[in-house]
Order: structure tokens, then C-alpha cells, then sequence
């Protein structure tokens, strides 16, 4: 007999709302809003579209580490220490800014004119790592095990983590992070361990999932483009699609461990206390402690 998982209970869900972003960029931000802030490890969550005229253009990071899941279509980057790339469908890049990145995320142009789709989540660093070195870990669309579940109409992508015993790549991310991509058709459901005590949420990006323990507590009925964000108790999230939904289900589904330090953040710089903010802000304009090399920089990709 298989131990029953205790369910993680939802403690809020609600609907990523569309703003713009950068240079002409569209983005659907639900985490980093009033709706859902102090949710450590994470700061923020942008289901990014974006079409060429449009972009993020040079702009500098510091304090955090950024990861870009390519859902639809590609981008390019480039930074300030002459690091240059493109992520494709179902690529990811871990970016560490650390103590300081200046670049530039810029769209390839589409053959049928369709806008590039993905997700960028930042993650806090911790206290002590706020000051490393950047550092860049790419994720090629092809690394990323996939294992299939209830018969087929279960199938994860393994990002970052663990699920149904397959392992991903290690050592991506500083900040422990799992990141798994559920597809579900319909008739299936999941039932997904998370490491107890982190915090975890998951954003819909297709169909309807019902998230909840059958014939246990609540369930809750899922649209697309929601963050459900699950209560810390608990060791699994079950999620399930109804046998007679139109079309299979897709999520991300994410947790991290709470780092026990404070959050002071100006948009793109992430410290622990005001003064180290006002530094930040300082070093990017007089190009010190990290800077340096965004004296006189522009990138050729967001020009
Ligand atoms: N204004 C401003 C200030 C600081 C930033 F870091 C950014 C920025 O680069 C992004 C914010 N959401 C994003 N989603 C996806 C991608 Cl690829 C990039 C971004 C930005 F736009
Ligand atoms: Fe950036």
C-alpha cells in the first residue's frame, strides 16, 4: 500500500493580469504585484509576449537570479561582458546576477509573425551570494528529461528537481528551486511531491486544472493564466483535468525554500537593506563594485 500524501492546501489564486513591460514588451506579472509579494525565494513572474520592435533593451541586475523558460519562439541576449546568446522553443537560461549584469533580452522575428511567449522568474539570492560573480547556466530544450505518468496522460518536463523518480540537471540555480512543466490530458491527474516547508505555486498556461485532493479538502477549478499559490504544509500538490475538458492542461509548477533575510528591491536591484539599494543604484551610475564594464557599453542587439 503507497502512503497517501498529505495535500498542500491553496491559499490564494487569481488571475495574472496583462501590463506592459520594458520596451513595448507585454507581460502578465503574478508574482512582484500587490497581489502576492513576500513570497521568498521569489520576486517576481512574468509570463512575457514579445515581438521584434520590442524588447528589454540594456538595463542592469544585481541581488538576484533571473530564469528565462522559453515557451514560444526565441530570444536573444547579450551582456556587458561580451556574453552572447539565443534561447529556442523549450530552452531555459539561469542567470546569477549577483553583485551586477548589464544586458540586453531582445526577440528573434518569427517566420509567421507570431510574438515570443515565455516565462521570467527572478529569485532572491542569498544574503551571503548577493556580492558573487554573475554566472549563466544554459538549459538546451533537449537536457530537460521528460517523463509520462497515469498512463500516458501525464507528462513532465523536469526542469529543475524531481518527479516521478527522474532527476534534472543539478547545480542550476544558487537558490534551490524546483521548476517541473505539467502537461495533463484529459481523465489525468497528478499527484507531486514538493520538499516540505518550501514555498511552491503553480501558473497555468493552458486549459482548466482542478487543483485539490479528491474527496479531500478543497478543490478549486483553475483557468489559464492563474498563480495558485499552495500553503507551506503539506508534501504534494494533486492537480487533475476532468475527463471531460476539450483539451489537455499545462502548468508550471515551482517552489524554493524561504530564505530568512529581508527584501529591499528597486525594480532590478535586490539587497537586503536600503543603504545597499542606494549603493546599488550609485555603483550602476558611476560604474563601480560590478559595474565597471557598463562604462561605455551598449549592446548591438538593443540598439
Ligand atoms: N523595465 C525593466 C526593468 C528591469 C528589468 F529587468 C526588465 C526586464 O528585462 C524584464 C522584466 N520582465 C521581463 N520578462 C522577460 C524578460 Cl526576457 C525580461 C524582463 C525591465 F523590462
Ligand atoms: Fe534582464
Amino acid at each position: 500500500t503507497t502512503t497517501k500524501l498529505l495535500p498542500r492546501l491553496i491559499r490564494q489564486s487569481f488571475l495574472a493580469v496583462e501590463q506592459s513591460e520594458g520596451a513595448g514588451a507585454r507581460v502578465r506579472r503574478s508574482i512582484g504585484t500587490p497581489k502576492l509579494r513576500n513570497f521568498s525565494p521569489f520576486l517576481m513572474l512574468d509570463h512575457f509576449s514579445v515581438s521584434p520592435g520590442a524588447g528589454f533593451p540594456d538595463h542592469p541586475h544585481r541581488g538576484q537570479e533571473t530564469i528565462t523558460y522559453l515557451l514560444h519562439g526565441a530570444m536573444e541576449h547579450e551582456d556587458f561582458a561580451g556574453n552572447r546568446g539565443r534561447l529556442g522553443p523549450g530552452d531555459l537560461q539561469f542567470m546569477t546576477a549577483g553583485r551586477g549584469i548589464v544586458h540586453a533580452e531582445m526577440p528573434v522575428a518569427n517566420e509567421d509573425g507570431s510574438p515570443n511567449v515565455g516565462l521570467q522568474l527572478w529569485v532572491d539570492l542569498p544574503k551571503h551570494l548577493k556580492a558573487c560573480e554573475p554566472r549563466y547556466r544554459d538549459l538546451k530544450a533537449e537536457e530537460v528529461p521528460v517523463v509520462q505518468a497515469d498512463g500516458g496522460k501525464v507528462k513532465v518536463k523536469v526542469i529543475s528537481g524531481q518527479s516521478h523518480g527522474v532527476d534534472s540537471v543539478k547545480d542550476l540555480a544558487y537558490t534551490p528551486v524546483w521548476l517541473l512543466d505539467v502537461e495533463v490530458k484529459p481523465g489525468g491527474k497528478i499527484v507531486q511531491p514538493l520538499p516540505e516547508g518550501w514555498n511552491a505555486f503553480a501558473y497555468t498556461l493552458q486549459g482548466e486544472v482542478v487543483f485539490g485532493e479528491e474527496g479531500g479538502g478543497e478543490r478549486r477549478v483553475i483557468g489559464e493564466f492563474h498563480n495558485v499559490v499552495f500553503g507551506q504544509e503539506g508534501q504534494a500538490v494533486y492537480a487533475a483535468v476532468d475527463e471531460a475538458a476539450e483539451k489537455s492542461a499545462r502548468f508550471v509548477l515551482i517552489a524554493g525554500t524561504p530564505l530568512e533575510q529581508k527584501v529591499v528591491q528597486y525594480g532590478p536591484f535586490v539587497l537586503t537593506s536600503q543603504e545597499e539599494v542606494y549603493q546599488a543604484f550609485m555603483d550602476y551610475q558611476t560604474h563601480s563594485n560590478g559595474f565597471e564594464r557598463a562604462d561605455g557599453w551598449r549592446s548591438e542587439i538593443g540598439k
